[in-house]
């Protein structure tokens, strides 16, 4: 390395530090714990009274001479290439490949089945460690522990709207979390193929579910739902963590949007398309809320705006319930009737009963329908 080399690697630092106010630097050549020499400039004293010598010696983070002469010498290997067309951008730089096939999340390790666009940095760790409550990602369990030292979080950052035991649902504006929001987009599409909304939360809003201890309110799931829907969809996209999936949390949160239909007095619909396990939950979900209607209905004419008109389901939806049940059929005028048997009814709703999975309680739900704020002329 020459002399001139040298003067310029010290003048840079000269530079950095003038630009933070210190006074003028003096740089002597010391020696790298790898036996290489480089120059030590005294940037070190800035840090020294905060964090103390041992960690405010940058001496492992100043670059050798021998790592300016590979920076240097790549740097010229680089330009060469460039200027001769070399094709730099591979598909995987331009695309960079997923690692992250773990997250740490609270006390769980969840096995992840999507790739999520984290930032590149991330998304080459093979483990993410997520704040449980704030949903911050982090790339250690050193950094992990440090953060839960000063999350002011414990729960999520919103109205809690519904609360039946340990089970609470919040209310989260995608405009006024707009972090949380997009942290809780990327984790979801961690577990869901298709799903393209990170990062423009805004017109969102995304209902919570939680389960509460004396630690706080741990996760479970949560779905999204647009503030304004043109196409009258109730829900965006819906998950639970797979830790909590089988449980009946999924049909908890997909009649909890139900509800918010019923309050809103517009039926709904889940936006399209489905994915296999959320076409599986949502007709699992209808069958049952459709025979409960017929069942309550006790052998009454029961027409599919009747049951629309307590179930807040589409008719669409209502149909095609039916015809997977084989209950929609002509009949002698070449009429479609809505034709069951009250014993199978019976039946399927008392198999469901036995499982006790968690009901919506529409009394406990505290929610004012969403608003948006009034544009003000000037
Ligand atoms: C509009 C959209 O967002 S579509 C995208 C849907 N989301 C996803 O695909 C993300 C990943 N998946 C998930 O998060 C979950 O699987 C969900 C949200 C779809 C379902 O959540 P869960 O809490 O597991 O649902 P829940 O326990 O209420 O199960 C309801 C029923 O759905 C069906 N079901 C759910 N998962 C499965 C499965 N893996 N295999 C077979 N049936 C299933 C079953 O009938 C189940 O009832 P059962 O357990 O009594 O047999």
């Amino acid at each position: 390395m020459s002399s001139a080399k040298r003067k310029s690697s010290g003048a840079s630092s000269a530079k950095t530090k003038r630009h933070l106010g210190t006074p003028t630097p003096h740089t002597q050549a010391q020696t790298h714990p790898a036996g290489h020499s480089y120059v030590r400039s005294h940037i070190v004293n800035l840090f020294e009274p905060i964090l103390g010598s041992a960690d405010a010696d940058l001496v492992k983070c100043t670059p050798t001479f021998v790592d300016v002469a590979a920076y240097e010498k790549a740097r010229v290997e680089a330009s060469e290439n460039v200027t001769s067309g070399a094709v730099f951008a591979t598909s995987a730089a331009a695309n960079p490949v997923q690692l992250i096939d773990t997250i740490h999340f609270g006390k769980w390790r969840i096995g992840t089945w999507y790739a999520a666009p984290y930032p590149e940095e991330y998304c080459q760790q093979q483990t993410l460690y997520l704040c449980e409550f704030c949903l911050k990602y982090m790339k250690s369990a050193f950094m992990t522990k440090r953060h839960k030292l000063k999350c002011p979080l414990t729960s999520p950052p919103g109205n809690e709207i519904y609360r039946d035991g340990v089970v609470s649902i919040f209310e989260v504006d995608g405009k006024n979390n707009k972090i949380y929001c997009q942290n809780l987009c990327l984790l979801a599409k961690m577990f869901l193929d298709h799903k393209t909304l990170y990062y423009d939360v805004e017109p969102f809003l995304f209902y919570v579910m939680t389960e509460r201890d004396e630690e706080g309110f741990h996760f479970v799931g949560y779905f999204s739902k647009e503030k304004r829907s043109s196409s009258n969809f109730n829900l965006s996209c819906i998950l639970t963590l797979p830790i909590h999936q089988r449980k009946g949390y999924g049909q908890l949160l997909i009649d909890f949007s139900y509800l918010l239909s019923k309050k809103e007095e517009k039926p709904g619909s889940p936006e399209k398309p489905l994915s296999d396990l959320g076409l599986l939950s949502y007709r699992s979900y209808w069958r049952i809320a459709v025979l409960q209607e017929l069942r309550k209905m006790n052998n009454e004419t029961v027409s599919i705006e009747d049951i629309a008109s307590k179930t807040f389901m589409t008719h669409a939806d209502i149909v095609a319930t039916l015809k997977n049940l084989d209950m929609l059929v002509k009949d002698s005028r070449d009429d479609y009737v809505i034709c069951y048997n009250a014993n199978l009814v019976d039946e399927v709703l008392s198999k469901y009963k036995s499982k006790k999975y968690p009901t919506i309680k529409p009394n406990l739900l505290r929610w004012i329908r969403y608003e948006a704020p009034k544009k003000t002329t000037s």
